[in-house]
């Protein structure tokens, strides 16, 4: 497990406690050291013990001697570096899971393309789904998607497939472990979850309510079909556990730091004194970019993710630009071209003080 924060430990944890000796890779050694001595990992998942059979290390060749598969978990934004520094020491061909959620700033690229570019010939995958760090550590049932594309091998013995491997290897008490061979819809539905739950954190801190919040993550789940349908993912896969499940969750509670984020937004709150200031992991910011740019690129609208691009990244005022988003022209649910027609503008949506 490259990565000993929340969800690296957290996923590292369930490896563990299914009877597999589970390396986690620290970029810091105070923390391997604390994790070792302590058994527990006081920086993100403090008061939580670790079980016997993971260890932590700070040292890349140490953590990946041996391995059996990688699964990478630090932010999107760090990925290639990861890859790149982890190139010569992984062991030949081993599958490789993202658990890291997002499309890479730069290029545009899926985050399993950015593995493929840099570690070429390892079976490339992702878990994801509806999965708090904390409560998948304390066994909480918690359900996901394993995704790996499918070779015409895979196909004719599917339990030896990359995906059965790394879900036999997922599958607990509660954690229950879905197959899929559409990687690319997995993906979509993990970036773009985080930007629809920072639009859905804005509205609820400006006081919006439920039926606010059901409307975007509806909408946003048209959203992530357009963009995984466009890419070559099918639209299936975003209404499971990595699409609309992850979606329902990451825009439920502040418990999410996307939604958390939002919210604080929406209260009026200076970004950097969001979170008390402390740096926090909120991938839906950098990807609100990522994702809106590669959506303008393939020819998607993405009017959410767009939205919350103008009020992050472009100074855009978030009750202009949120009443803009609502009073665009009526469409066609599900987005269908040749169902528009020519209509009055819609009235302006008053944000703030509608309590
Ligand atoms: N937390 C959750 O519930 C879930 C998170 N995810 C995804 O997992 C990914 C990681 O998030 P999460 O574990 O929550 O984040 P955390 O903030 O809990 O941990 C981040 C980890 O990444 C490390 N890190 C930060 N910068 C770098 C860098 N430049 N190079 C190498 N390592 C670095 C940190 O190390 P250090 O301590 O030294 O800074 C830390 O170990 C994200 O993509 C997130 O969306 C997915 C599902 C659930
Ligand atoms: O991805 C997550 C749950 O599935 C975690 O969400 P946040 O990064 O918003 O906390």
């Amino acid at each position: 497990m490259l990565g000993a924060g929340s969800w690296g430990t957290a996923l590292a944890t369930v490896i563990a406690r299914n009877g597999h000796d589970a390396a986690l890779w620290a970029r810091r050694p105070d923390l391997a050291e604390a994790i070792n001595r302590h058994r527990e990992n006081p920086d993100y998942l403090d008061g939580f013990a670790l079980p016997d059979r993971i260890t932590a290390t700070a040292d890349l060749a140490t953590a990946l001697d041996g391995a059996k598969a990688a699964l990478l978990a630090t932010p999107s934004s760090t990925l290639r570096g990861m890859c790149q520094a982890i190139a010569p020491y992984i062991p030949e061909g081993i599958p490789i899971a993202l658990a890291c959620k997002g499309v890479e700033k730069r290029t545009g690229l899926l985050l399993s393309e950015v593995v493929s570019e840099e570690l070429p010939g390892h079976p490339v995958g992702a878990v994801s789904g509806p999965t708090f760090a904390r409560e998948t550590a304390l066994d909480h049932p918690t359900a996901a998607t394993v995704a790996f594309p499918f070779s015409y091998a895979d196909r004719l013995d599917p339990g030896r497939s990359p995906a059965a491997r790394m879900a036999l290897t997922l599958s607990g008490s509660g954690f229950r472990p879905y197959v899929s061979d559409d990687l690319v819809g997995v993906e979509v539905g993990g970036a773009v979850k985080n930007v629809i739950a920072i639009a859905c954190g804005i509205m609820s801190g400006a006081g919006f309510a439920e039926n606010t919040r059901a409307a975007l993550i509806t909408r946003g789940i048209d959203e992530m079909k357009l963009l995984a349908t466009a890419l070559g993912g099918r639209r299936e896969t975003v209404t499971g556990l990595s699409g609309a499940g992850d979606l329902t969750l990451t825009c439920s509670s502040t418990t999410s730091r996307n939604m958390s984020l939002g919210h604080q937004l929406g209260q009026g709150i200076p970004r950097p004194n969001c979170f008390d200031g402390r740096p926090t992991v909120v991938e839906g910011e950098v990807n609100a970019i990522s994702v809106t740019d590669l959506a303008r690129r393939v020819g998607v609208p993405m009017p959410i993710c767009e939205t919350v691009n103008a009020v992050l990244h472009q100074g855009a005022d978030i009750r202009q630009a949120f009443s803009a988003l609502w009073a665009r022209p009526i469409e066609a649910e599900p987005f269908a071209l040749d169902l528009s027609f020519d209509h009055p503008a819609p009235q302006t949506l008053q944000i703030g003080g509608s309590s």
